[in-house]
C-alpha cells in the first residue's frame, strides 16, 4: 500500500564545529556519528516522526533536517536553504561560550535572508547592519516570524563541572529570550534522544509545534512554501526515508 506523507522543513544553524552534522544524524537515524565531514553548503537527513502521537490525531511527517554548513566561507550563498523553513534548531557548544552568543546573529541571518516582511532589514551599509543586528531582538523575531524555534546544547560529555564549568547557563539566554524549550546533549551517545527519555518528549513536542504551525499557516491561506503541497509518497512495505548528503 502508498500513503501519502506531507513534510515540514526544519533548519539547523550555528557555528562552525559545534556538532549540527552528528546531532541531525542522531535525531534521523538515533545513531551517533563517529566522523562526521565538513559539511559544504547543506546537508539534509529525513526523519518519520508520528504527529500527536497517541491521540486521535496521530498521523506520520517527514522531518526534514537541513544541516547548514556552519562555516564564513558559505555565509552569502546559504540564505537559499532558509527559504520555506518551518522551524529552526539553534546548536552550540556548551564548552564554546562564544558558539552560544553567536545564536542571536544566526537568528538575525536567516531572518534577513529569509525576507521575512516583518523584520526585513531596509538599510544596506556596513555600519547600518551592523546596527540592525546589535538591536535585533530575538523576542521580537520570533514573535514576528511566528516559527518555533529549539535551542540545543553538545558535547555535554565534555563539560566537567569541576574542571570546566558549563560556560553558558540557561537562564538569560538565547532560549529564554525566544521562548523556547532548550535541551544539552551528548552527540555520541544514542541513548541522549533515546525514545522515552525526557529530551525525547521535548524534541517530539517541538516537531509537533513546527507541524501544528505549519497546518495552522495553510488553514488560515498564509501558506506560501512548497512542502505541503510536495508530498512525498511512501511505500509502508519496508521503504526507508532518503538521505541527500551535500545537498
Ligand atoms: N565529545 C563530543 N564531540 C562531539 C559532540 N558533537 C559533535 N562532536 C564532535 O565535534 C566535531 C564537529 O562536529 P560536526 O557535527 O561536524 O560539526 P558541524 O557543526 O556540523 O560543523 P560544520 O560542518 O563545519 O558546520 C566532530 O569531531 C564531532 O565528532 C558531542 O556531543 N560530544
Amino acid at each position: 500500500m502508498t500513503i501519502t506523507i506531507d513534510k515540514v522543513r526544519i533548519i539547523l544553524v550555528g557555528d562552525s564545529g559545534v556538532g549540527k552534522t552528528c546531532l541531525t544524524h542522531l535525531i534521523a537515524s538515533g545513531e551517533s556519528l563517529s566522523r562526521p565531514g565538513w559539511t559544504v553548503g547543506c546537508s539534509i537527513e529525513v526523519k518519520l516522526h508520528e504527529y500527536k502521537e497517541g491521540t486521535p490525531q496521530q498521523k506520520p511527517f517527514f522531518i526534514e533536517l537541513f544541516d547548514v554548513g556552519g562555516s564564513l566561507n558559505h555565509k552569502n550563498s546559504r540564505g537559499v536553504f532558509y527559504a520555506s523553513a518551518d522551524g529552526i534548531i539553534l546548536v552550540h557548544d556548551l564548552t564554546n561560550r562564544k558558539s552560544h552568543s553567536n545564536l542571536r546573529e544566526w537568528l538575525f541571518e536567516i531572518l534577513s535572508k529569509e525576507g521575512k516582511d516583518i523584520y526585513k532589514p531596509v538599510t544596506s551599509t556596513v555600519a547600518q547592519r551592523s546596527d540592525e543586528q546589535n538591536n535585533f531582538d530575538p523576542e521580537e523575531f520570533i514573535g514576528a516570524a511566528q516559527m518555533p524555534v529549539l535551542v540545543m546544547g553538545t558535547k555535554l560529555d565534555l563539560v566537567d563541572e569541576k574542571r570546566q564549568p558549563k560556560t553558558v547557563q540557561k537562564a538569560g539566554g538565547i532560549a529564554e529570550q525566544c521562548g523556547a524549550e532548550e535541551i544539552w546533549l551528548n552527540c555520541d551517545d544514542p541513548r541522549s534522544i533515546a525514545a522515552g527519555t525526557t529530551d525525547a518528549v521535548k524534541l517530539s513536542r517541538f516537531f509537533d509545534r513546527v507541524i501544528e504551525k505549519k497546518l495552522q499557516s495553510r488553514d488560515n491561506g498564509f501558506y506560501g512554501g512548497g512542502s505541503v503541497t510536495d508530498r512525498r509518497r511512501y511505500n509502508t512495505a519496508g521503504a526507508t526515508p532518503y538521505n541527500i548528503n551535500n545537498y
